[in-house]
């Protein structure tokens, strides 16, 4: 068998995975490179990849895809690396800027501000024009003491549905052999099952605590509950554009 080309994202939150992964005997059937979430998707939606974790935004331009494994970046709540930054008020805001490395959380944004918040705002390609932004991942660890307001979109998603969320899953286009999948997802459930193990020699950031992050703020089994949540994000989004 060829290589089994992998995109993975390079933010902390998929360290766990790799750390599974790197202790695995699937480690030699892959080919990996880390990319940000919405370069994963691109890469898997052009052939570019044979697996990857993607943004769940992504499923919509992927209708043959395979959901492969049991495993997600998720949450139970609030996610802590995933945030509107405001400079005013939810209430208030008019403009909106949107994360580029992101496609489900840039959507969620938009679900939560025009069906949660009930709010109506235009989005704005430059974030120097914009009264609130999305961020990602690693680039907001330590952020949430520094801006005025800001909005936990895991946390408001459950505050919003009563449910978990799942932001990326293990997606390929063709079906990968059985045998394959199996090694992989038994990979991941090493990784997850020890998260903390990847904590030392982490750059070290202000207010951030990556124990409580990657044990409590993420969770990472791909459940019933968040296979519904996904299936209701996919809804609602669609519905954005029409
Ligand atoms: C929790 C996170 O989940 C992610 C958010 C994604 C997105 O918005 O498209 C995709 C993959 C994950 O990295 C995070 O990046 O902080």
């Amino acid at each position: 068998m060829d290589k089994v080309r992998v995109s993975a994202v390079s933010y902390t939150n998929t360290l766990p995975f790799l750390n599974g992964i790197r202790q695995s005997a699937v480690l030699d059937q892959i080919e990996l490179s880390l990319d940000n979430p919405s370069v994963c998707a691109q890469k898997v939606i052009d052939d570019k990849a044979d697996l990857g974790i993607i943004p769940i935004a992504a499923l919509l331009s992927l209708p043959q895809a395979h959901i492969i494994t049991d495993y997600c970046i998720g949450t139970e709540g609030a996610v802590d690396s995933v945030f509107i930054f405001s400079h005013k008020p939810i209430e208030e805001i008019q403009t909106l800027y949107l994360d580029q490395q992101s496609r489900t959380s840039n959507g969620l944004a938009r679900v939560l501000l025009k069906h949660h918040w009930k709010r109506q705002v235009k989005l704005v390609a430059n974030i120097d024009e914009a009264d609130a932004y999305v961020l990602i991942g690693d680039r907001t660890f330590g952020k949430k003491y520094e801006v005025p307001y800001v909005y936990d979109l895991g946390l408001t998603w459950k505050e919003f549905t009563g449910l978990p969320f799942a932001f990326a899953v293990w997606v390929s286009k063709k079906l990968l052999p059985e045998a394959f999948i199996t090694s992989f997802n038994e990979a991941l459930k090493l990784g997850v099952s020890h998260p903390e193990a990847v904590i030392p020699g982490l750059p070290e950031y202000k207010d951030f605590d990556y124990h409580h992050y990657l044990t409590s703020s993420l969770n990472y089994h791909l459940t019933a509950k968040k296979r519904e949540a996904i299936e209701r994000y996919l809804t609602l989004l669609k519905g954005l554009d029409t």
